[in-house]
């Protein structure tokens, strides 16, 4: 169906998506942009990232688009007029959600209450089987019965993105919402039951985020926000390739994606270009043939200049290098393509004049099963 999301968890970025239904964003002036008017065409489901230097407006859109940010231009959402000139209706109207970084419970409340009131006012409530897997997988079962003022940062934040899965809105806007939560959480656990969620409750959800890991595992594209001015949506390559030389710090993590194959000794087989891999630590459930996406870090990768015999190591991939870029620690990152995949590996400048590297070169890369996170 155009517009939802495909058998690979893509989304459908086709003009007829877009107006069967998805998020149409005209003209749209707050005091914020005046000069650079925002607008954007979104199909009705799928998740799209939205990223950019501080400072650069995202939470003004998304506070726009939500109705709770005086501004003028047209917003339309599944066929209905949101806003239109400068008189809109109001948010509660909209079949849409927003979710902060700072949480915003309701106080005087458990947990369970919070959750309970986003289920009772949902238009799309989800069946008791999915609301206490979600609760398992999110891992707040034991907090159901606190008052939210004894939650720390991190599990206020899951708290409150849970309460925003549960009122399952069709257009489901998020602000940094896992900011807080310890980053092999997020990786490992989180992002992969959101991924799944969304492809069992399809609706539209824009995922703003400093964390170009989260968005890299949850969007297939991306907004960038930056001095007020909205690009998009663009490839994930293109948003990666101007965050590399910004503020991503050194750690560099790609989007490799591959076919599942099946599950062997407790491990998660993959295609990817007819070569096998294998990931272990994995979280989520997959079937045979469908295509997933994992993060790669660039320190986790070593190169050879052959094949090599039998390891530890269990994945080896036939690279080409592409590219490569002086680190100031000593180290060279090597742009590397394996059929049709980037990835990034990590090297010192002296193994890197050892091995005798260049560009054009075929070389053999190695990364644990471990190292595929996401999954
Ligand atoms: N209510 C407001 N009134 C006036 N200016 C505001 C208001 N809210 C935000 N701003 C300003 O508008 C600009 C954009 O802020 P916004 O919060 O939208 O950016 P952002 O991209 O979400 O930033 P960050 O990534 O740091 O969260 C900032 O200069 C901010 O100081």
């Amino acid at each position: 169906m155009a517009g939802q999301l495909s058998a690979t968890g893509k989304a459908a970025f086709t003009l007829e998506a877009v107006v069967a239904g998805g998020l149409v964003v005209e003209q749209l002036v707050t005091t914020l942009n005046a000069a650079k008017p925002w607008q954007l065409a979104l199909p009705a489901s799928g998740i799209v990232g939205l990223t950019g230097p501080s400072g650069g407006g995202k939470s003004t859109l998304l506070a726009a688009l939500a109705g709770q940010r005086s501004c003028s231009g047209v917003v339309e959402f599944a066929g209905r007029t949101w806003q239109n000139g400068r008189s809109g209706i109001p948010a509660h109207k909209r079949d849409m959600s927003l979710g902060f970084q700072d949480s915003r419970l309701f106080s005087g409340q458990t947990v369970a209450q919070n959750l309970a009131l986003a289920h009772r006012y949902s238009r799309r409530p989800l069946d008791s089987g999915a609301r206490t897997q979600l609760q398992a997988d999110f891992g707040i079962q034991h907090l159901l019965q606190s008052p939210v003022e004894q939650l720390s940062g991190g599990e206020a934040q899951r708290v409150a993105l849970l309460r925003q899965l549960f009122h399952n809105a069709a257009l489901q806007l998020f602000d940094e919402p896992l900011a807080a939560v310890d980053q092999a959480l997020v990786i490992r656990r989180l992002l992969p039951t959101l991924r799944a969620f969304w492809e069992r409750h399809p609706a539209l959800v824009l995922w703003t985020s400093h964390n170009f890991n989260e968005i890299q595992l949850l969007a297939d594209r991306c907004l960038w926000m930056e001095n007020a001015a909205l690009t998009g949506p663009l490839r994930l390559q293109d948003v990666a390739r101007r965050l590399q030389f910004g503020d991503f710090g050194h750690t560099c993590y790609s989007r490799v994606e591959a076919l599942v194959v099946g599950q062997q000794g407790g491990m998660l087989e993959l295609s990817l270009g007819g070569h096998k891999l294998f990931a272990d630590r994995v979280t989520g459930d997959y079937a045979r043939g469908q295509s997933v996406a994992f993060l790669l870090e660039s320190g986790d990768i070593s190169l050879s200049l052959e094949w090599p015999g039998l390891s530890s190591i269990l994945n080896c991939l036939p690279v080409t290098l592409v590219g490569r870029q002086a680190l100031d620690d000593g180290r060279v990152r090597l742009q590397l393509r394996s059929g049709t995949q980037d990835f990034q590996a990590d090297i010192s400048c002296l193994s890197f004049e050892r091995l005798g590297l260049h560009d054009g070169g075929q070389y053999f890369a190695q990364f644990k099963a471990g190292s595929l996170a996401g999954l």
